[in-house]
Protein backbone atom coordinates (compact mmCIF):
# COMPACT_ATOMS: atom_id res chain seq x y z
CA UNK A 1 0.00 0.00 0.00
CA UNK A 2 1.04 3.32 -1.21
CA UNK A 3 1.37 6.39 1.34
CA UNK A 4 -1.60 8.18 -0.67
CA UNK A 5 -3.44 4.53 0.70
CA UNK A 6 -3.35 3.29 -3.27
CA UNK A 7 -2.72 -0.40 -3.89
CA UNK A 8 0.65 -0.81 -6.02
CA UNK A 9 0.15 -1.03 -9.67
CA UNK A 10 -1.00 0.56 -12.89
CA UNK A 11 -4.46 2.57 -12.33
CA UNK A 12 -6.00 3.44 -15.16
CA UNK A 13 -8.73 6.07 -13.75
CA UNK A 14 -11.91 7.02 -16.07
CA UNK A 15 -9.28 6.80 -19.06
CA UNK A 16 -11.76 8.18 -22.22
CA UNK A 17 -10.71 8.69 -25.69
CA UNK A 18 -12.72 10.10 -28.22
CA UNK A 19 -11.83 10.76 -32.08
CA UNK A 20 -13.86 13.23 -34.24
CA UNK A 21 -16.54 13.95 -31.10
CA UNK A 22 -17.26 10.08 -31.04
CA UNK A 23 -16.47 8.10 -27.39
CA UNK A 24 -14.11 5.06 -28.64
CA UNK A 25 -13.77 3.54 -25.62
CA UNK A 26 -14.13 4.39 -21.66
CA UNK A 27 -12.00 2.26 -18.96
CA UNK A 28 -11.02 2.14 -15.32
CA UNK A 29 -8.69 -0.82 -14.05
CA UNK A 30 -6.06 -1.39 -11.77
CA UNK A 31 -3.05 -3.84 -12.94
CA UNK A 32 -1.39 -5.09 -10.15
CA UNK A 33 2.73 -6.05 -10.16
CA UNK A 34 2.99 -9.26 -12.20
CA UNK A 35 -0.75 -9.21 -13.21
CA UNK A 36 -1.66 -8.79 -17.01
CA UNK A 37 -4.87 -6.68 -18.33
CA UNK A 38 -5.81 -7.85 -21.57
CA UNK A 39 -7.41 -5.73 -24.20
CA UNK A 40 -9.46 -7.04 -26.59
CA UNK A 41 -12.24 -5.49 -28.94
CA UNK A 42 -12.62 -5.36 -32.94
CA UNK A 43 -10.48 -3.39 -35.38
CA UNK A 44 -10.61 0.21 -35.26
CA UNK A 45 -11.76 -0.29 -31.57
CA UNK A 46 -9.38 1.72 -30.23
CA UNK A 47 -7.08 -0.72 -28.52
CA UNK A 48 -3.75 0.51 -30.13
CA UNK A 49 -4.97 4.37 -29.11
CA UNK A 50 -5.18 3.10 -25.50
CA UNK A 51 -1.64 1.78 -25.91
CA UNK A 52 -0.29 5.14 -26.89
CA UNK A 53 -2.45 7.13 -24.32
CA UNK A 54 -1.09 4.37 -21.12
CA UNK A 55 2.77 5.16 -23.23
CA UNK A 56 2.44 8.80 -23.74
CA UNK A 57 2.36 9.08 -27.38
CA UNK A 58 -1.09 9.36 -28.68
CA UNK A 59 -2.15 11.26 -31.93
CA UNK A 60 -3.19 14.76 -30.94
CA UNK A 61 -5.91 13.93 -33.52
CA UNK A 62 -7.21 11.97 -30.47
CA UNK A 63 -8.97 13.70 -27.54
CA UNK A 64 -8.28 12.07 -24.79
CA UNK A 65 -8.59 12.35 -20.62
CA UNK A 66 -8.32 10.21 -17.37
CA UNK A 67 -5.39 9.47 -14.99
CA UNK A 68 -2.66 7.26 -15.09
CA UNK A 69 -0.73 6.23 -11.94
CA UNK A 70 2.02 3.66 -11.29
CA UNK A 71 2.35 2.82 -7.72
CA UNK A 72 1.01 6.02 -6.29
CA UNK A 73 3.19 8.11 -9.47
CA UNK A 74 1.01 10.36 -11.57
CA UNK A 75 2.17 9.82 -15.04
CA UNK A 76 -0.44 11.36 -16.68
CA UNK A 77 0.90 14.40 -17.60
CA UNK A 78 4.54 12.97 -17.91
CA UNK A 79 6.44 13.03 -21.34
CA UNK A 80 6.94 9.92 -22.93
CA UNK A 81 10.84 10.01 -22.56
CA UNK A 82 10.39 9.38 -18.95
CA UNK A 83 7.35 7.02 -18.31
CA UNK A 84 9.64 4.30 -18.11
CA UNK A 85 7.12 2.22 -20.21
CA UNK A 86 8.39 -0.90 -22.11
CA UNK A 87 6.73 -1.91 -25.20
CA UNK A 88 6.36 -4.74 -27.38
CA UNK A 89 5.15 -4.59 -31.11
CA UNK A 90 4.16 -7.29 -33.42
CA UNK A 91 7.24 -6.94 -35.35
CA UNK A 92 10.66 -6.79 -32.61
CA UNK A 93 11.69 -3.62 -34.35
CA UNK A 94 15.38 -4.55 -34.15
CA UNK A 95 17.95 -2.05 -35.23
CA UNK A 96 19.39 -3.73 -38.70
CA UNK A 97 22.30 -1.66 -38.22
CA UNK A 98 23.57 -2.39 -34.42
CA UNK A 99 24.40 -6.43 -33.75
CA UNK A 100 21.83 -8.30 -30.97
CA UNK A 101 24.47 -6.86 -28.29
CA UNK A 102 24.19 -3.42 -29.54
CA UNK A 103 20.46 -3.59 -29.79
CA UNK A 104 20.18 -4.84 -25.82
CA UNK A 105 22.70 -1.40 -24.92
CA UNK A 106 20.46 0.56 -26.77
CA UNK A 107 18.31 -0.64 -24.16
CA UNK A 108 20.24 0.25 -21.12
CA UNK A 109 20.64 3.37 -18.89
CA UNK A 110 23.52 5.80 -18.94
CA UNK A 111 23.59 5.96 -15.26
CA UNK A 112 25.06 2.89 -15.69
CA UNK A 113 28.83 4.37 -17.45
CA UNK A 114 31.50 1.38 -16.86
CA UNK A 115 31.28 0.03 -20.48
CA UNK A 116 32.40 -3.87 -19.03
CA UNK A 117 29.60 -3.26 -16.49
CA UNK A 118 27.33 -2.67 -19.67
CA UNK A 119 28.37 -5.72 -21.38
CA UNK A 120 27.89 -7.75 -19.07
CA UNK A 121 24.65 -7.37 -18.17
CA UNK A 122 23.88 -7.25 -21.73
CA UNK A 123 25.41 -10.90 -21.73
CA UNK A 124 23.51 -12.00 -19.07
CA UNK A 125 20.44 -10.99 -20.57
CA UNK A 126 21.14 -12.96 -23.55
CA UNK A 127 22.13 -16.34 -21.13
CA UNK A 128 18.58 -15.28 -19.62
CA UNK A 129 16.85 -16.25 -22.58
CA UNK A 130 18.78 -18.74 -23.85
CA UNK A 131 20.44 -16.51 -26.53
CA UNK A 132 23.85 -17.11 -24.73
CA UNK A 133 27.13 -16.30 -27.35
CA UNK A 134 24.38 -13.99 -29.83
CA UNK A 135 25.98 -10.63 -28.74
CA UNK A 136 27.78 -10.42 -31.87
CA UNK A 137 25.06 -11.42 -34.09
CA UNK A 138 23.62 -9.85 -37.09
CA UNK A 139 19.50 -9.41 -35.77
CA UNK A 140 19.10 -10.06 -39.29
CA UNK A 141 20.44 -13.88 -39.19
CA UNK A 142 17.97 -14.00 -36.21
CA UNK A 143 14.08 -16.45 -36.19
CA UNK A 144 11.45 -14.51 -35.02
CA UNK A 145 11.57 -16.36 -31.76
CA UNK A 146 15.17 -15.27 -30.85
CA UNK A 147 14.50 -11.71 -32.42
CA UNK A 148 11.30 -11.42 -29.75
CA UNK A 149 13.66 -12.45 -26.93
CA UNK A 150 16.00 -9.99 -27.68
CA UNK A 151 13.63 -7.24 -27.94
CA UNK A 152 12.11 -8.37 -24.44
CA UNK A 153 15.70 -7.82 -22.95
CA UNK A 154 15.98 -4.57 -24.74
CA UNK A 155 13.20 -3.78 -22.88
CA UNK A 156 13.54 -5.11 -19.59
CA UNK A 157 17.43 -3.89 -19.73
CA UNK A 158 15.79 -0.56 -19.81
CA UNK A 159 14.11 -0.82 -16.04
CA UNK A 160 10.47 -0.36 -17.53
CA UNK A 161 7.52 0.89 -14.57
CA UNK A 162 5.06 -1.35 -16.71
CA UNK A 163 4.83 -3.02 -19.95
CA UNK A 164 2.68 -2.43 -23.05
CA UNK A 165 2.66 -5.43 -25.43
CA UNK A 166 0.64 -4.56 -28.99
CA UNK A 167 0.05 -7.92 -30.48
CA UNK A 168 3.86 -9.27 -30.03
CA UNK A 169 3.05 -12.66 -30.37
CA UNK A 170 0.77 -12.78 -33.55
CA UNK A 171 3.66 -13.19 -36.10
CA UNK A 172 4.66 -16.43 -34.21
CA UNK A 173 3.68 -19.91 -35.28
CA UNK A 174 1.88 -21.71 -32.48
CA UNK A 175 4.88 -23.60 -30.56
CA UNK A 176 7.02 -20.87 -30.70
CA UNK A 177 4.27 -18.58 -29.93
CA UNK A 178 3.33 -20.22 -26.50
CA UNK A 179 6.98 -20.57 -25.79
CA UNK A 180 7.56 -17.00 -26.11
CA UNK A 181 4.23 -15.71 -24.38
CA UNK A 182 5.16 -17.76 -21.44
CA UNK A 183 8.99 -16.08 -21.05
CA UNK A 184 7.45 -12.85 -21.49
CA UNK A 185 5.00 -13.41 -19.13
CA UNK A 186 7.00 -15.11 -16.33
CA UNK A 187 9.94 -12.54 -16.63
CA UNK A 188 7.25 -9.48 -16.42
CA UNK A 189 6.07 -11.38 -13.02
CA UNK A 190 9.11 -12.10 -11.45
CA UNK A 191 9.84 -8.52 -12.28
CA UNK A 192 6.67 -7.74 -10.31
CA UNK A 193 5.62 -5.38 -13.60
CA UNK A 194 1.96 -4.83 -14.43
CA UNK A 195 0.86 -5.60 -18.42
CA UNK A 196 -1.21 -4.18 -20.53
CA UNK A 197 -1.59 -6.28 -23.18
CA UNK A 198 -3.85 -6.27 -26.61
CA UNK A 199 -4.39 -9.17 -28.72
CA UNK A 200 -7.36 -11.03 -30.62
CA UNK A 201 -5.95 -14.81 -29.52
CA UNK A 202 -8.40 -16.09 -26.57
CA UNK A 203 -5.61 -18.63 -26.10
CA UNK A 204 -3.52 -15.02 -24.88
CA UNK A 205 -5.79 -14.00 -22.96
CA UNK A 206 -6.54 -17.57 -21.13
CA UNK A 207 -2.47 -17.57 -20.54
CA UNK A 208 -2.31 -14.12 -19.46
CA UNK A 209 -4.67 -14.88 -16.37
CA UNK A 210 -8.20 -14.32 -18.04
CA UNK A 211 -8.47 -10.39 -16.67
CA UNK A 212 -9.85 -9.24 -20.07
CA UNK A 213 -11.97 -5.99 -21.08
CA UNK A 214 -13.92 -5.83 -24.42
CA UNK A 215 -13.86 -2.01 -26.01
CA UNK A 216 -15.46 -0.98 -28.64
CA UNK A 217 -18.58 -3.47 -28.64
CA UNK A 218 -21.22 -1.22 -29.55
CA UNK A 219 -19.61 0.32 -32.54
CA UNK A 220 -19.11 -3.36 -33.84
CA UNK A 221 -22.74 -3.73 -34.54
N1 LIG B 1 -3.69 9.25 -36.78
C1 LIG B 1 -4.99 8.98 -36.93
N2 LIG B 1 -5.84 9.92 -37.43
C2 LIG B 1 -7.16 9.67 -37.56
N3 LIG B 1 -7.74 8.50 -37.22
C3 LIG B 1 -6.94 7.55 -36.70
C4 LIG B 1 -5.55 7.73 -36.53
N4 LIG B 1 -5.03 6.57 -36.00
C5 LIG B 1 -6.06 5.73 -35.87
N5 LIG B 1 -7.21 6.30 -36.28
C6 LIG B 1 -8.57 5.70 -36.21
O1 LIG B 1 -8.87 5.54 -34.83
C7 LIG B 1 -9.61 4.36 -34.61
C8 LIG B 1 -8.90 3.50 -33.58
O2 LIG B 1 -7.67 3.05 -34.14
P1 LIG B 1 -6.74 1.99 -33.40
O3 LIG B 1 -5.54 1.78 -34.27
O4 LIG B 1 -6.51 2.39 -32.00
O5 LIG B 1 -7.68 0.67 -33.42
P2 LIG B 1 -7.31 -0.82 -33.02
O6 LIG B 1 -8.42 -1.30 -32.14
O7 LIG B 1 -5.93 -0.89 -32.46
O8 LIG B 1 -7.37 -1.56 -34.43
P3 LIG B 1 -6.59 -2.87 -34.98
O9 LIG B 1 -7.13 -4.04 -34.20
O10 LIG B 1 -7.00 -2.92 -36.43
O11 LIG B 1 -5.12 -2.63 -34.78
C9 LIG B 1 -9.78 3.71 -35.98
O12 LIG B 1 -11.03 4.07 -36.46
C10 LIG B 1 -8.66 4.31 -36.82
O13 LIG B 1 -9.05 4.37 -38.16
Amino acid sequence: MKPDGKTDGLHLEAISIRLHGRTLLSLSALVRPGDILTVMGPSGSGKSALLAYLGGFLDPVFKASGRISIDGLDLTGIAVEHRRCGMLFQDPLLFPHLSVGGNLLFGLTPSIARRDQRRRMAEQALIDVELEGFFDRDPATLSGGQKARVALQRVMLSAPRFLLLDEPFSKLDTDLRQQTRALIFSRAKSAGLPIVLVTHDRADSDAAGGNVVVIGEESSR
